[in-house]
């Protein structure tokens, strides 16, 4: 590297949200970044930036997440403290990153991923094929809801927001009996208190990128660029070319129940995608390989059959 390396006089800023799980994330990456060249904690500054999805009066509202602002709620105000230079970099769950970034911004950094998976989540550990006939189950997500209700029309689903400490708590209060939640939020936290089972890709497909951290970086930053380039996880890094054109080609938003899930092995990229119809009644699912090169395209080739069969109106909710 020919740029001074950060130093406790001269700290690298990295910008996160405030959330237990964020943090963990910016934790993480420090620490990577700290390991890989040999530099002490204090060679880093943590700085927390309060974001749109974090405006709890906004937030407690009992509205859907998408009727707020829908994807880029968690990430406008850390990505506008990146362009004016207020942070160097800033560390992102990939699940929640819009599909293309803000013009001077690049984000090709990330972390090796975490377990794909959801987890079924109750107080007691009772396993899903154990949910009573009607139970409530609590979620935000309408990918979760969607997949839920596909397979169990019986079910109740009520509107289920914030952390994980949150949706607990709620738990705890009886709002629901069940929710979901990513295995890799509750690894990163270390609860392994929490009762739960995970559930297998192939019986509830995650949504795209789940499990990843992203890394977020200003395009003409050459220094950021060479230390994120240490830390950068490869495999990681094709799997989720796959996974994001095939979200980009279907629709950027998170106002639709969209799955996919990308596996590498000898040398080609396996794609997964699933789509729903918002009230569950319908799932449409399709698979493809290609070199790993290649998975963009197969990425953009999957979204496009899917919408095929599809056909017009498929996200719309229907009239009850
Ligand atoms: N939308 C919230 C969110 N964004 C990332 C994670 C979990 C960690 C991950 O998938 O990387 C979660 C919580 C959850 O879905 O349980």
């Amino acid at each position: 590297m020919t740029q001074a390396l950060p130093s406790p006089d001269r700290p690298l800023r990295i910008g996160t949200r405030g959330s237990p799980l964020a943090l963990a994330q910016a934790h993480e990456t420090r620490n990577r970044l700290a390991a890989a060249f040999d530099l002490p904690e204090a060679a880093f500054e943590i700085v927390v930036i309060k974001t749109t999805g974090d405006d709890r009066a906004l937030i407690a509202a009992d509205r859907p997440l998408k009727e707020i602002g829908g994807k880029g709620l968690f990430t406008k105000e850390i990505e506008e403290d990146l362009l004016t230079g207020r942070i160097d970099i800033a560390v992102h769950s990939m699940k929640d990153m819009p599909v293309e970034q803000p013009a001077g911004l690049t984000l090709d950094c990330y972390l090796p991923r975490e377990d794909v998976r959801d987890a079924f989540v109750t107080l007691d550990g009772m396993a899903f094929g154990d949910l009573p006939e009607g139970a409530v189950v609590g979620t935000s997500s309408l990918r979760r809801r969607a997949q839920l209700l596909f397979r169990r029309p019986d079910l109740q689903v009520v509107e289920f927001r914030g952390n994980v400490q949150t949706r607990m708590r709620k738990l705890t209060e009886g709002v629901a009996e069940a929710t979901f939640l990513a295995c890799a939020g509750l690894n990163r936290l270390g609860m392994d208190d929490v009762r739960r089972t995970p559930i297998a890709a192939e019986d509830m497909l995650p949504a795209v990128a789940q499990g990843a951290i992203g890394i977020e970086r200003r395009t003409g930053d050459s220094a950021a660029a060479a230390l994120l380039d240490a830390i950068h996880d490869g495999p990681t890094g094709q799997r989720l070319a796959a996974e994001r054109a095939y979200l980009a080609a279907l629709d950027g938003s998170c106002e639709t129940p969209i799955a996919g899930l990308a596996e590498l092995s000898g040398g080609e990229v396996t794609l997964r995608g699933e789509i729903l119809r918002p009230d569950g009644s319908e799932c449409l699912t399709d698979y493809g390989r290609a070199p790993i090169a290649d998975g963009a395209a197969l990425g953009r080739e999957i979204a496009a059959r899917l919408l095929d069969r599809a056909g017009p109106g498929f996200f719309d909710w229907r009239k009850a």
